[in-house]
């Protein structure tokens, strides 16, 4: 499945390709007010931060919530005290765009993260171009020399990569490749099964200094305390976002 949602994402990454270049992208990401921030706003706290996911569906859940307005959602989050919004781009199994990022980037004053299947340079333009802040890349998804390269291109125009890991070798070419915020997905991007305790069992292969993500599969606040407990600087939420009360919700799950 995860080869399928690459393959699909590049794609379409292509498609938009054709209609605008490379170039005008380029030149299009370098006019782009310099990037916020992120690693401040996830540094780690006496409380629990949130990076709060504008999620329409998904492969594993289907349709989640129609989510007319991105824009007014996003705003929800920063009010109930998000730290950075993520938006799913993807526009074929979780029903995102990059309009959706470039909406939220006008609303929001917090760092915004493109989620997507990123496995070239174009999509890595193209995020800053329509105002990311940070941007994920998928150890599974990707070789390592890849890996490097996008890594590089991210950090080289301001942005911060979310590298994203699901298991201890995962980990391990994180860490090799100098990550300063390493996810932990509790999702298994190809049979979605969830494993909410793969957290607490490699987040002490993070080194110190290196920002910890917990992603996924937080339904409830004791999910977030569990997180918390393993060592959590931060918890990624969708789906008990979008279908709940986003600013109660956040107000309970930063309180951690
Ligand atoms: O959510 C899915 O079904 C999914 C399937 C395949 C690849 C990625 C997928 N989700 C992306 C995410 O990592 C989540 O949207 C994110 O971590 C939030 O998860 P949750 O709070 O469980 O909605």
């Amino acid at each position: 499945m995860l080869e399928q949602l690459l393959a699909g994402a590049l794609e379409d990454a292509n498609t938009r390709r054709r209609e605008r270049p490379y170039a005008d992208v380029e030149t299009e990401a370098l006019r782009r007010p310099a990037p916020l921030d992120a690693l401040a706003a996830l540094a780690p706290a006496d409380h629990v931060k949130v990076i709060a996911e504008v999620k329409r569906a998904s492969p594993s859940r289907g349709d989640l919530a129609e989510i007319a307005e991105p824009q007014a959602l996003a705003a929800q989050y920063e009010a109930g005290g998000a730290s950075v919004v993520s938006v799913l781009t993807e526009g074929r199994k979780f029903k995102g765009s990059l309009a959706d990022l470039e909406a939220v980037r006008k609303a929001v004053s917090i760092p915004v993260l493109r989620k997507d299947f990123i496995g070239d340079e174009y999509q890595v333009l193209e995020a800053r171009a329509s105002g990311a802040d940070l941007v994920l890349l998928i150890v599974a998804a990707l070789p390592q020399d890849r890996l490097v390269r996008l890594h590089a291109l991210i950090r080289e125009l301001g942005m911060t990569p979310l590298v994203e890991t699901h298991s201890e070798e995962e980990v391990a070419r994180a860490v090799d490749l100098g990550a300063q915020l390493v996810g932990v997905n509790a999702r298994d991007l190809s049979t979605f099964e969830l494993d909410r305790d793969l957290f607490g069992r490699v987040a002490d292969q993070i080194p110190a200094g290196v920002i910890r993500v917990a992603e996924s599969a937080v339904l409830s606040l004791s999910d977030v305390q569990h997180y918390r407990a393993a060592g959590a600087d931060a918890v990624l939420v969708g789906e008990a976002l979008v279908t709940g009360d986003p600013i109660a919700t956040l107000a309970s799950y930063t309180s951690v």
